[in-house]
């Protein structure tokens, strides 16, 4: 009797950020709509945040074949996991998680035939090898950034990189990211290459796990072809096997909406504080098209200069905004500075943490000042919502560069935190040049449901993807 073939085991390990986390948890519901047995690997800091603030357990308990796996990252239960502190759970990861991987994938029954890696952790490609377990990459940021940062060696080496001095031109054109070459400036790139010594530990971490990728089975990226195409073209020289399966959260709704046995709710998982919903109520009193969402991303941090001169701004500019300002994010303080939040009453409203998604889709809201993070960047793109992008670190300055040169989806407020450029560049958004960018939104937010829709080329490279892996593991 023929052997039935293995069906597949696969461990999702993203880095312990929640970002990271609520993309490849986007991915796992997908596998396990698809009947997958996955073990999903979170943090126990970030598992316990997770339960508490979500239904995470009541939502993956229809897949039979799904399971959580908690690891230390090693790091204090008091550490703040936020701003560039976050940085440290590197060195924390490769020291002390990386033995207790190599035993769980050890002890694991039935054995782990495929891992879907987090391509942030190095050690995750070395532990998977010495084991001879196949390893996919999963990158949670834009093709252009990966991009970049995979060029860096290139940069080193025609001395494009590091900065020459505190003087630095920072707009000067850089050319050894090929297809950026007409359009990037120091400023643009990743933050980790602000650095006036090549040897910096941070920019050292982020060239080297990117120079991993080639060595694992495929690349995962949670974007589009009609969005990055020509950068893409660029990396399949280097990493022949590219799944661009994004927008991933419109991919799940998608794939929930059509599967009659899901019973899962639509509720964000993306909480690692409590949702307040009073804002959905507050828009709904706003007229359409008239709100300015502000929201910095769950890692950003902001002195309270930085915050005072943002008030201003937006309550010079006239408009309504509508302002997320996360309990752990103004250096030095605890909540928004008192007089900031009385000062917000006529047409502004100050929230903890909001269901973002929701919040984007609502009628009310025309406008998103950002930080460029890649999970709010393609929110905001399926939303059709413009952006004022203010990057804090990371991938964010290159995705603000692409938003506003290449996409022209928004505006670029890179380096700058002044009242009376945020009321210009809002007044831009919300009024001048209001139409301009929305018809271009408009458009990209078409092909960005196209592609995710049935039939469409990411939710087919999906499929793809869920064929490959059960191929890999019928060979295992
Ligand atoms: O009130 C809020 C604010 C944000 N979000 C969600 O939180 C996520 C934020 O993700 P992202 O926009 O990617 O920003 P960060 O949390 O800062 O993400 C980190 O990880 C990303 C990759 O996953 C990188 O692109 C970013 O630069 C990095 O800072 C999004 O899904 C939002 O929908 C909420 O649900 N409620
Ligand atoms: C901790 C940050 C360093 C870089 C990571 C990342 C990436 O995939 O390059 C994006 O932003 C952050 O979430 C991570």
């Amino acid at each position: 009797m023929e052997e039935k073939p293995k069906s597949p085991h696969i461990l999702i390990f993203p880095l312990p950020c929640q970002s990271h986390v609520n993309s490849m948890l986007k991915l796992a519901e997908i596998f396990g709509l698809a009947g997958l047995k996955v073990t999903f690997l979170n943090s126990k800091h970030n598992h316990e945040r997770l339960i508490r603030y979500t239904d995470i357990h009541d939502r993956f308990l229809q897949y039979s074949e799904f399971q959580f796996k908690t690891i230390s990252d090693g790091l204090p239960a008091d550490h703040p996991r936020a701003g560039d502190r976050l940085m440290e759970i590197f060195d924390s990861l490769s020291l002390n998680t990386r033995p207790l991987l190599k035993q769980m994938l050890i002890d694991t029954s039935p054995p782990v035939s495929c891992i879907i890696g987090d391509a942030c952790m190095e050690f995750v490609v070395d532990v998977a090898t010495e084991l001879e377990i196949p390893v996919i990459h999963f990158r949670a940021i834009s093709a252009c950034s990966f991009w970049a940062y995979f060029s860096i060696p290139e940069m080193i080496q025609a001395g494009e990189l590091p900065m020459k001095a505190y003087d630095e031109d920072m707009d000067r054109l850089i050319t050894k990211v090929p297809g950026m070459e007409t359009f990037l400036r120091f400023r643009d790139l990743p933050s980790f290459c602000r650095v006036s010594d090549v040897t910096d530990r941070d920019l050292q971490v982020l060239k080297n796990v990117t120079q991993q990728s080639p060595r694992t089975h495929a690349l995962i990226l949670n974007t589009f072809e009609d969005l990055e195409e020509p950068i893409l073209s660029h990396i399949r020289t280097k990493c022949p096997k590219v799944y661009t399966i994004g927008p991933l959260h419109l991919q799940l709704k998608t794939r929930l909406a059509s599967n009659v046995i899901s019973s899962s709710s639509q509720k964000s998982l993306n909480s690692l504080w409590e949702v307040d919903r009073s804002c959905i109520e507050w828009l709904g009193k706003q007229p359409v098209r008239s709100v300015l969402y502000v929201s910095f991303g769950s890692i950003t941090l902001l002195k309270r200069e930085q915050l005072i001169e943002f008030w201003h701004g937006l309550v010079d500019s006239k408009q309504r905004f509508l302002w997320v300002i996360r309990p752990d994010s103004v250096i030095g303080e605890g909540d928004a500075p008192a007089e900031l939040v009385e000062g917000t009453k006529e047409r502004g409203h100050l929230v903890s943490w909001v269901p973002q998604e929701e919040v984007l889709a609502h009628q009310a809201v025309a406008g998103f000042l950002t930080h460029s993070g890649w999970n709010s960047t393609l929110e905001s793109i399926v939303a059709g919502v413009p952006m004022i992008c203010w990057p804090y670190f990371a991938d964010q300055q290159i995705n603000s560069r692409f938003v506003s040169e290449v996409w022209n989806l928004g505006l670029d407020m890179k380096d700058v935190c002044d009242r009376n450029v945020v009321e210009k560049m809002v007044n831009d958004l919300m009024v001048e040049r209001k139409e301009e960018f929305m018809r271009a939104a408009d458009r990209m937010a078409t092909m960005a449901r196209t592609t995710a829709n049935e039939g469409g080329p990411s939710y087919c490279n999906l499929d793809r993807l869920i064929d490959d892996i059960k191929m890999m593991s019928s060979l295992a």
